[in-house]
């Protein structure tokens, strides 16, 4: 029996969607339970209102102390400026006491991304959110190539060896494609795999 937990911060939506297909793939195997929950918003209601944000997410909202009871933590956020959305740097700063006794030890983590343009920092943002989870002492998991869709050079999408990511468009407009949703899928399931051999 393995517990995943899949926590993001999404603010039009596009890593929310990919959030749910992510666990969907965790349980997928037989014995893992995956929750879907979300960081705080940081941004004041007004701003987030006139930015458009997508404010009707129904994921409940994290407590840094719940993270311990998960075996393996699934990180999704979107690419800012090459990094992870701050709301998630926020919430992964208030692991400091967790992190002094090694609560985190031993666990898997994994990370997915979004970004607006097709080489606008996918990989630099999972890579730079992986720091933090080598320092939480985790096991980090990405995505292998044997999901073949991470080959396929012929239209817009995301999809890297890291974990996987979606093109939302400069304007946001486009959507996580299948293949996408199947690497969401596909590293939730991977992960979970990992998680439940490691809990046995
Ligand atoms: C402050 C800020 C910085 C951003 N930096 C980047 C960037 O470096 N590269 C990029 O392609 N998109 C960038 N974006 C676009 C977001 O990554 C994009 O809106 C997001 O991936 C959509 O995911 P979401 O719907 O889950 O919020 C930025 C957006 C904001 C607001």
């Amino acid at each position: 029996m393995a517990k995943v937990l899949v926590l993001y911060y999404s603010s039009y939506g596009h890593i929310e969607a990919m959030a749910q297909a992510v666990a969907e793939g965790a349980r997928a195997v037989p014995g893992v339970t995956a929750d879907v929950k979300r960081v705080p918003e940081l941004v004041p209601e007004e701003v987030a209102r006139n930015s458009h944000y997508k404010m009707d997410q129904a994921a409940p909202v994290a407590t840094v102390n719940e993270l311990t009871e998960y075996d393996a933590i699934i990180i999704g956020t979107p690419t800012r400026y090459g990094n992870m959305a701050s709301q998630m740097k926020n919430f992964l700063d208030q692991t400091g006491g967790l992190w002094a006794r090694g609560a985190f030890n031993g666990k898997v983590g994994s990370c997915f991304t979004s970004t607006a343009s097709l080489h606008g920092g996918q990989e630099s943002t999972i890579l730079a959110t992986n720091n933090v989870l080598y320092h939480l002492g985790m096991v980090i998991v990405g995505l292998p190539y044997s999901y073949a869709p991470l080959q396929d050079v012929t239209k817009v999408q995301g999809g890297t060896p890291y974990g996987a990511s979606t093109v939302a468009g400069g304007d946001g407009s486009l959507k996580p494609t299948p293949d996408d949703l199947g690497a969401a899928h596909f590293q939730g399931e991977h992960v979970a795999r990992i998680a439940a051999k490691l809990a046995a």
